[in-house]
């Protein structure tokens, strides 16, 4: 018999909800296993969900489940969180009230015997992937992060809307902290393997640089400001990965990377190109940086350092 692909979703707000409905859509589950805290809510997008099951194109199921019956998935995607928080605009702000949720509720999930992948959406996303990591002691690379996935796929759009080129014809990436410090290693960008420094006579090719990473790091508020939360990208961009590790794609995608010495950082998850597979992040692409992108990789990581710190404090009183 066909083995069934199931994937868990925890956290059904906003975030969490899109997932599981993409999940169905795209086909990229046989099964969606949904939990949340909220007992109410958890009952109602069953049921909304199931209600749209016998349309989607291919076939799917809905299931409620605890933490502990998590425990088969073959993946679990994290979306917990308080987006009310967020008025500040700045994500650190949901730390608080996610590293303590999160430090709760992992030791739960890994009670059920899970062995699968285990994907981060959460904010602080990096902070909250290297918690996770640390908690379920799963190997190195089956946790990771949606990271700077999502902000890639705002400069592409940048960029896009610039060159009048499709977004697949682009490679190009953000990289550093789902957050404020990120940046944009522009000696990499190509199109079709044409390198920017190729292009620079055509206008079209010519970048405003500080005006395009400002776009892409604000690109979540000015979703947020009109409707409270950012949903279908996100939800599109983890369904995507859930995807790649479903079909053992070895797919390169900007993600929140455990690094081992990569761009000479060790111990900490950052946005970076990495391979995506049947072993979740099975390969950090490092990429030929500048010398002034390396330093501001090195920035975009201290800022992350700092932020995991401040979690490992919360997470220690918590115990
Ligand atoms: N990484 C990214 O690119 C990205 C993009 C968008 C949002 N986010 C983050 O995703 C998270 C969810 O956002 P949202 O808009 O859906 O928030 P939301 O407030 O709408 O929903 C959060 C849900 O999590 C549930 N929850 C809280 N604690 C829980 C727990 N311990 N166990 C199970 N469920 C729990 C709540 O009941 C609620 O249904 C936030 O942290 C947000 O900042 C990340």
């Amino acid at each position: 018999m066909p083995k069934k692909r199931i994937v868990g979703v925890v956290g059904l707000g906003h975030v969490g909800a899109h997932v599981a409905y993409t999940l169905g859509v795209t086909g990229t589950a046989d099964l969606v296993k949904l939990c949340d805290i909220n007992e109410k809510k958890l009952v109602s997008e069953h049921q909304d969900l199931m209600d749209a099951a016998m349309f989607m194109p291919h076939h799917v199921k809905y299931a409620m489940a605890s933490y502990e019956e998590l425990g088969d998935c073959d993946i679990i995607i994290n979306a917990i969180g308080k987006i009310d928080l967020l008025v500040t605009h700045n994500r650190d702000t949901e730390m608080n009230f996610t590293v303590a949720q999160v430090a709760d509720f992992i030791p739960k999930i890994m009670k059920g015997g899970f062995k699968g992948i285990f994907i981060n959406i959460t904010n602080p996303c990096d902070v909250v992937s290297d918690l996770i990591s640390k908690l379920s002691g799963l190997p190195a690379g089956h946790v990771f992060g949606t990271g700077t996935g999502l902000d890639t796929s705002r400069l592409v759009s940048a960029i896009s809307q610039q060159t009048g080129l499709d977004h697949k014809s682009i490679t190009a990436y953000m990289m550093g902290e789902h957050g404020n410090a990120q940046m944009v290693p522009w000696s990499v960008i190509q199109f079709g393997g044409k390198r920017l420094e190729e292009l620079k006579d055509d206008s079209r090719f010519v970048f405003d640089h500080d005006a395009i990473k400002e776009k892409t790091i604000k690109g979540g508020w000015v979703t947020y400001v009109g409707k409270g939360c950012t949903e279908y990208g996100i939800a599109y961009t983890a369904t995507t990965l859930a995807g790649y590790v479903l079909r053992d794609e070895k797919h390169i995608m900007a993600t929140s990377a455990p690094l081992r010495g990569e761009y000479g950082e060790d111990g900490i998850f950052a946005g970076v190109p990495a391979v995506v597979g049947e072993n979740g992040v099975e390969k950090v692409v490092e990429l030929s940086l500048t010398d002034t992108e390396k330093k501001e990789f090195k920035t975009c990581c201290t800022a992350i350092r700092e932020n995991i710190k401040k979690a490992e404090s919360i997470w220690k009183k918590a115990e």
